[in-house]
């Protein structure tokens, strides 16, 4: 069993967001990410999940050790199923994050998921070697992200749907691959560079898929819903 598509609340206000809901089916899971978040605080969570919706909260943590381990522990009282951060802050802020979120966690809830991004799927391999300075290949760079995120105790990584296989490979089935930069065929891929098809990530072995404007800006976006749900699951 799949798991559901997350969709991706990226949109500039509330009201927005809550009237794209508002057209949609029940039970998603749905991604707040700075955008909503930034704008509207905490609370956002809490309200999304009032609606009957769970949440994976998209913040990519990234600085110190410390602080990222504090700030995990005051996001896991938030309410959110999944959060996230950078795999490049390293082992040392990973362990810390996950300490965080497993001491914030209030008793009788269960800790959210915490995955790390390895490459933004809006990175190009030329544009990380001559950026970020990394050789290689941008493959190469994924997994090693992915292994360290393991190590460090990571419930999975965001990657694009390139790389899932072979994280699948490297750290196993149970790994959690969650990918963005999904379109459906011939859609536009705006500012991603490692785009795939929802069917592709089926056969990829992705474990999720994340979907923002492919369903958002569709003119009928229950409809764009139930097309990319039904080329997920049947792969
Ligand atoms: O962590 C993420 O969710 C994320 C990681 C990544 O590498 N690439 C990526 O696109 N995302 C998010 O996934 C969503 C993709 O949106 P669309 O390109 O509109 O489908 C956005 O909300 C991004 O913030």
């Amino acid at each position: 069993m799949k798991h559901s598509p997350i969709i991706a609340l990226d949109f500039p206000a509330l009201d927005e967001a809550f009237g794209f809901l508002d057209k949609m089916p029940s039970g998603l899971w749905v991604k707040v990410g700075m955008e909503l978040y930034l704008q509207n605080g905490p609370d956002i969570v809490e309200r999304v999940k009032g609606r009957g919706h769970q949440v994976f909260l998209d913040l990519k943590l990234h600085d110190i050790p410390n602080t990222v381990g504090r700030a995990m522990e005051g996001l896991a009282r938030v309410g959110a199923d999944m959060v996230n951060v950078h795999a490049a802050g390293g082992s040392e802020m990973m362990e810390r994050a996950l300490d965080g979120l497993e001491a914030g966690t209030p008793s009788g809830r269960k800790r959210p998921a915490l995955i790390a991004v390895t490459q933004l799927t809006s990175t190009a391999e030329e544009q990380m070697n001559r950026e970020q300075g990394i050789p290689g290949t941008l493959l190469d760079s994924v997994v090693r992200y992915a292994r360290l995120a393991d190590e460090a105790g990571m419930d999975g990584v965001v990657c694009s749907v390139h790389e899932a296989s072979a994280i699948r490979d490297a750290c196993g089935e149970d790994f959690l691959k969650v990918t963005p930069g999904i379109r459906l065929e011939d859609g536009d891929a705006h500012d991603q560079k490692r785009i795939s098809t929802p069917a592709d990530a089926a056969h990829a072995g992705s474990t999720h898929i994340v979907v923002g404007r492919a369903i958002t800006q569709a003119a009928d976006p229950a409809a764009a819903y139930e097309t990319v749900k039904r080329q997920w699951e049947v792969g």
